[in-house]
């Protein structure tokens, strides 16, 4: 049996293959390699031609069933044909096959340029009221499993995607993607032409679409609804926040920390506003050490003072920053008075606190390979990006410092401001999905409570 390194390429893999005597031997090893989602192909020796061969996941999975028995295979009718439209506000109509939930939806269309995490980006909540379009063109490949969930339901509007998986083929699988959605109520799209809707996104900004099984909906009357629908300026955080406050404990699992200093742990108390929170951020809290309450978009500045937290989490949540003012509100009652954090909208309900404004982007950023420039340090974060507006630098006040920027367009993707123990990100330091390059931010948290402690 294999046992350490795992492998990481098909080139380490295919010797340590070629040595085994019985082909299952190799498939805790494979089921580990799928782990990681790292790579679609494996070797395997086979036992007909006592060959190695080399063969994708999807033509093995039929074949060595034993291998994946807790595989899910779902073969995709090849006579299904179009039975869904997306009706875009400029008029344009996909003709597209459906998966999960049926029926008739409204959503802004985004699209996201992460290359896995399909199930991370699903139970992210500042989905809320967006259909996700994935670039990469094929999705589903590792079905979805219980340890992946960034929150407890899906708010998404819908996701549409290229091409959707015939198989899954991953160990930690319990359930295929299209089963997932359709259990949660959540459309799906495929066999659409993505690429040409991104660019449409990339020329002309974030379109509001229909989608809809339904043939009994006309063209025009869909088109009417996307019209007629407005995201900016609604509060979707309190659609998707807690209701009470509960305490989190559950650290990143030991088999994926990356934090390595873990003896260094401090035992911070965290309040932590649900504005839409990804459990990742409170599995980060509560590897450094934290102790960590969770609470309500709608909790008083007064009640979360009174807990006597050594810091404040403002989370990322969905929606338009500016239709937030209580939230903003709130963030102005706490700041000065304790160290705080803010996280995607938690930055940009810090920027508003300020005095800063927020803006609407073009398209936004959605995905894990944004370059962010660490103004401080001069190192270069490749991070996992959320969001669809963003802080205009220019109307903040003196005192508060641009510490990161986007790559990309430059926009602001950092503040800070030392005389008030304030910190905040644009991005997503927690990932789930995406690169851990900006895991730091969560240690000058811990600092920043350090700092203000003594
Ligand atoms: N991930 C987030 O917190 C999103 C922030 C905000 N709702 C936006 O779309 O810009």
């Amino acid at each position: 049996m294999i046992s350490s390194p795992i492998p990481t390429s098909l080139e380490t893999l295919a010797p340590m293959a070629a040595a085994m005597e019985n082909p299952l031997a190799v498939s805790s090893n494979v089921k580990h390699f799928l782990r990681h989602k790292l790579c679609m192909s494996f070797a395997a020796h086979s036992k007909r031609s006592g060959k190695l061969q080399v063969v994708s996941v999807h033509q093995r999975v039929k074949a060595t069933s034993s291998l994946y028995s807790d595989c899910d295979v779902d073969v995709q009718k090849p006579w299904k044909t179009a039975d869904a439209r997306l009706v875009l506000e400029d008029g344009s109509i996909w003709k597209a096959k459906s998966f999960g939930a049926s029926g008739t939806q409204v959503g802004e269309v985004v699209f996201n340029t992460s290359l896995t995490g399909y199930q991370e980006i699903l139970t992210d909540p500042s989905y809320a009221g967006q259909f996700v379009l994935m670039t990469n063109p094929h999705i589903g490949n590792t079905g979805v499993n219980p340890d992946d969930e960034e929150s407890s339901q899906c708010f998404l509007a819908g996701l549409v995607i290229r091409s959707l998986s015939i198989c899954t083929s991953n160990w930690r699988c319990t359930e295929s993607l299209g089963d997932y959605l359709a259990k949660r109520n959540i459309m799906g799209i495929y066999d659409v032409d993505t690429r040409a809707i991104t660019r449409r996104l990339r020329q002309d900004g974030s379109l509001i679409g229909v989608l809809s099984t339904e043939e009994s909906q006309t063209d025009e009357e869909l088109l009417e609804i996307a019209r007629k629908w407005k995201i900016v300026g609604v509060d979707l955080i309190s659609g998707v926040s807690c209701k009470a406050p509960y305490v989190w404990s559950q650290k990143t699992h030991s088999e994926w920390e990356f934090h390595k200093d873990q003896n260094q742990v401090d035992n911070f108390h965290v309040v932590a506003y649900d504005f839409g929170i990804k459990h990742n951020i409170l599995r980060r809290l509560a590897s450094y050490g934290c102790k960590v309450t969770v609470v309500p978009s709608t909790w008083s500045a007064s009640e979360t003072l009174k807990m006597k937290p050594d810091g404040v989490l403002f989370s990322n949540g969905p929606g338009d920053p500016a239709a937030v003012p209580y939230a903003v509100e709130t963030v102005k009652e706490i700041i000065g008075k304790v160290p705080v954090f803010g996280i995607c909208m938690g930055h940009q309900l810090l920027g508003q606190a300020l005095g800063g404004k927020t803006f609407k982007m073009k398209f936004g950023h959605h995905g894990g390979n944004h370059p962010v420039g660490n103004l401080r340090n001069g190192r270069v974060e490749i991070s996992a990006q959320n969001h669809n507006y963003a802080v205009d630098p220019a109307s903040l006040p003196a005192g508060v410092e641009v510490t990161h920027i986007n790559l990309n367009d430059k926009s602001c993707a950092g503040l800070a401001c030392a005389e008030l123990n304030l910190m905040s990100l644009q991005y997503h330091p927690e990932s789930s999905p995406g690169p851990h390059d900006s895991d730091p931010a969560f240690r000058e948290f811990m600092e920043l409570m350090k700092a203000s402690k003594k």
